[in-house]
């Protein structure tokens, strides 16, 4: 009996929801303001297409959208609410400052990630514009010199654990170390009690790989129904409170925010030891949007958006140039200047190292391998509606782009696969090509906040690592395959059982030996 009255019940739901289903495929087909530009029924009907490839298929979104570009041209559909475009010379058009126009966030991009009411520092363009003003001058190049002492110490310290690991025959993961680095490096910007994670004996090993595993389930939780990230949601807030070293940043941040109030503004402003807290406290506007809680969030934004990038980025260049002698030799006599004489243990500035060509084109070349995301970057103009070639693009439609095509394009950069750093050695003329075509760091007003301080981390760390005094590296028992991206997920990641780049560190006198014992190193892939 009880079926059967169960029965017109559940046929009436079911109806209803095939009703509603049906309404609004044909809504998204025929109705949507972007309907009329191309790509498959699955990508222009439902996100589940993009979730198929993001989360089954762990991060193969990008190769599939380079598909639809080959058959639709260069603007496809990609999901119901978002269009990508695949032309590099409409990348500065798309990534404008506040002076052009207008750019939003795409709020589905992180939504359900634990970030969603900072996504990008703040979905809205003015609020974003306001909460990033009083950190710009600190993140600015004048800025940053003030504090480049701080980024020094950290990598001393690093060298200092590297070369006290010669000859020890136990190897070291530089993908962990960098990580350490570069999150310490954040918190001495950010908290005058800062972290130390360099101190740690396997450099925190194991919560890189929480972090790295945490990026996998980003396309579920974005593409979860609601009722499944109600249920989620507190699971994974109550997870990260629990993470011991998530606790200890946002600890830190609190009682950053606390000394910082109780400081006179005066003295804020010309103190030596001012952090990035100083800057926000200290702004009404962003204290009122924002509020201790938020700042809270905001740091632990910075410092997550600074250290896998730094880390992979560098862990990238010395992979490359542990496997290709002729270009680490390049590299240490292009160095040797910065460090001959009285100089030998000193550490040299920022703009001294600016002026070494062959380190420089090491770092653009790492950051075009290792930092042109796999992952599209939108942007959504809130006001104006935009054109690209025949089309116009509805104002609030999301516009995305990505990085990785452009630095992958033969014609511009040939062999676009390999680590080349001389390809930076050029004539003017085709520089000047190579960087309209380089965009590790977004363009823009949402352009990469960090973009100048993971430049002085990356100058310092390598000149260090390759300075003439130090014991050198030999990669160990690493492949390509464990260091290079191949996952497009929030952020670019190796396959999932990579290991990281391994090195052994030796003295310059025992290095030949070692090498020739060093069997188990494989040899580069073709
Ligand atoms: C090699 C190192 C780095 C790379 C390749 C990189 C890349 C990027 C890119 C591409 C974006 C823009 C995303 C978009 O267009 O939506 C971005 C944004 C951002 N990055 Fe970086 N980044 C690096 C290092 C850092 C560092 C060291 C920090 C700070 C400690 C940092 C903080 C941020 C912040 C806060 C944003 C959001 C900016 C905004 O929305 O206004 N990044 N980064």
């Amino acid at each position: 009996m009880g079926t059967i009255s169960i029965m017109p019940w559940a046929f009436a739901i079911s109806q209803g929801i095939l009703t509603y289903l049906f309404g609004l495929i044909m809504y998204r087909v025929l109705l949507s303001p972007i309907a009329a530009f191309p790509g498959p029924f699955l990508a222009r009907t439902t996100y589940l297409y993009e979730f198929y490839y993001n989360w089954i298929k762990c991060g193969q979104y990008y190769l599939k959208i380079e598909e639809m570009h080959q058959r639709y041209g260069p603007i496809v559909r990609v999901t119901p609410t978002e269009l990508h475009i695949r032309d590099p010379l409409y990348y500065n058009q798309l990534f404008v400052t506040h002076a052009v126009r207008k750019s939003n966030a795409y709020s589905r991009f992180t939504q359900g990630a634990g970030f969603d009411d900072i996504t990008a520092i703040s979905i809205s363009h003015d609020i974003h514009r306001i909460v990033r003003a009083p950190m710009n001058p600190f993140f600015s190049r004048s800025g940053l010199r003030r504090v480049e002492y701080r980024v020094v110490e950290r990598v001393r310290k690093l060298s200092l654990r590297l070369e006290s690991e010669a000859n020890t025959g136990n190897p070291v993961n530089l993908n962990d170390a960098f990580a350490s680095l570069a999150t310490d490096v954040a918190s001495a910007i950010f908290h005058e009690e800062p972290s130390n994670f360099l101190e740690d004996e396997k450099y925190n090993a194991s919560w890189w790989e929480i972090l790295r595993m945490g990026l996998t389930t980003v396309p579920l939780l974005v593409e979860l129904p609601w009722i499944a990230r109600a249920i989620t949601t507190p699971v994974i807030k109550l997870l990260t409170e629990r993470l011991t070293n998530w606790r200890i940043w946002d600890d830190k941040s609190r009682r950053q925010i606390q000394i910082t109030r109780t400081r006179p503004s005066a003295t804020a402003k010309t103190r030596s030891d001012r952090t990035v807290m100083d800057s926000l406290v200290q702004d009404t506007q962003a204290t009122s949007i924002l509020g201790e809680k938020g700042f809270v969030r905001l740091s632990q934004l910075i410092q997550q958006a600074g250290t896998h990038n730094v880390s992979q980025t560098l862990a990238i260049i010395v992979y490359f140039l542990l496997r290709h002698e002729d270009q680490q030799e390049a590299l240490r006599r292009a160095l040797e200047p910065l460090f001959a004489g009285d100089a030998a243990q000193a550490a040299p500035s920022l703009q001294q190292m600016e002026r070494v060509p062959y380190l420089t084109a090491c770092i653009k070349e790492g950051l075009r391998l290792a930092a042109g995301s796999l992952n599209r970057f939108p942007r959504v103009s809130p006001d104006a509606e935009l054109s690209f070639k025949d089309w116009k693009i509805p104002k609030g439609t999301a516009i995305s782009m990505t990085p990785y095509w452009i630095h992958m394009d033969p014609e511009v950069f040939p062999d676009p696969g390999s680590f080349n750093p001389s390809r930076w050695l050029c004539k003017p003329a085709k520089l000047a090509t190579m960087h309209r075509h380089f965009v590790p760091f977004s363009k823009g007003s949402r352009t990469c906040l960090g973009k100048d301080l993971a430049y002085m981390q990356m100058y310092h760390a390598l000149a260090q690592l390759f300075r003439p005094e130090m014991p050198q590296m030999t990669a160990y028992d690493t492949e390509e395959r464990d260091v290079k991206p191949v996952l497009g997920l929030m952020f670019s990641l190796p396959e999932l059982d990579a290991r990281g780049l391994r090195v052994m560190v030796y003295n310059k006198t025992s290095l030949h030996t070692a090498k020739l014992r060093m069997k188990e190193v494989r040899p580069p892939k073709a």
